[in-house]
């Protein structure tokens, strides 16, 4: 089965964990991008969404969602994301699509975060995708020479503009050991923004595409 059919099987399986009638969280990229087109099937039976980019906003209104407001919204009770990779902790790397700002901001209200994956995102270690980091253009220089103190190899997204006006780098060969102890400390450095570790706020609920079938994992 192909890589795009598993991720469909995710994103269509995450559709157990809406609640009628409420707002769902929505994440970014082409897995959850699956998730939208099902989530369609029953718009008319949730009150909207909160989305975490303008690539899914557009998606979800196209569809005839209707988006909310993050400021409007106290609660979800879940946000569907996917993820570049996910450890056996349910933490993980995210951020490929460069949403990982809105991604955390949206997934820090919702009571359940539902990742949905195909099965080669599962990995033992974190750290064999370059770890996307937000950073305030000016400070871009100054993250980098401190993330290779840090021991890794950041590399400027040439082009790459995110929808908070920011770039990203994108750090190579970090051996993540602590996921919480680097996302703290990249956090700690002036101008980044956010870093694509979701380590303290990490899955609650995996869904996982794989040639079997979909597994479904818990934190
Ligand atoms: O974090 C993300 C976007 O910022 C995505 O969830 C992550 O990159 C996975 O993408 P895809 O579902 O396309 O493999």
């Amino acid at each position: 089965m192909s890589q795009d059919l598993l991720k469909k099987a995710a994103g269509w399986a995450a559709l157990d964990y809406v609640e009628k009638g409420s707002i769902v969280g929505v994440g970014t990229g082409s897995t959850v991008n699956h998730f939208i087109d099902a989530l369609g099937t029953m718009a008319d039976q949730i009150k909207g969404a909160v989305s975490s980019s303008e690539a899914s906003t557009e998606r979800l209104k196209a569809l005839g969602i209707e988006v909310f407001d993050m400021n409007s919204v106290c609660e979800l009770s879940v946000y569907v994301d996917g993820a570049d990779e996910i450890d056996h902790q349910m933490a993980m790397i995210k951020g490929g699509g460069a949403a990982l700002t809105r991604e955390k901001i949206v997934a820090s209200i919702a009571k359940q975060f539902i990742c949905i994956a195909d099965g080669s995102k599962r990995v033992d270690v974190l750290g064999q995708f370059p770890l996307p980091v937000e950073v305030i253009p000016m400070a871009r220089a100054a993250i980098a020479r401190q993330i290779v103190k840090l021991g890794g190899d950041p590399i400027f997204r040439e082009g790459c503009i995110t929808d908070n006006g920011c770039q990203i780098l994108d750090v190579h060969n970090l051996k993540i050991t602590d996921p919480k102890a680097l996302e703290q400390k990249l956090n700690n450095l002036p101008g980044v923004v956010t870093n694509g570790l979701f380590a303290f706020r990490g899955a609650d609920v995996l869904l996982l595409g794989e040639e079997g079938g979909v597994r479904t994992l818990t934190a």
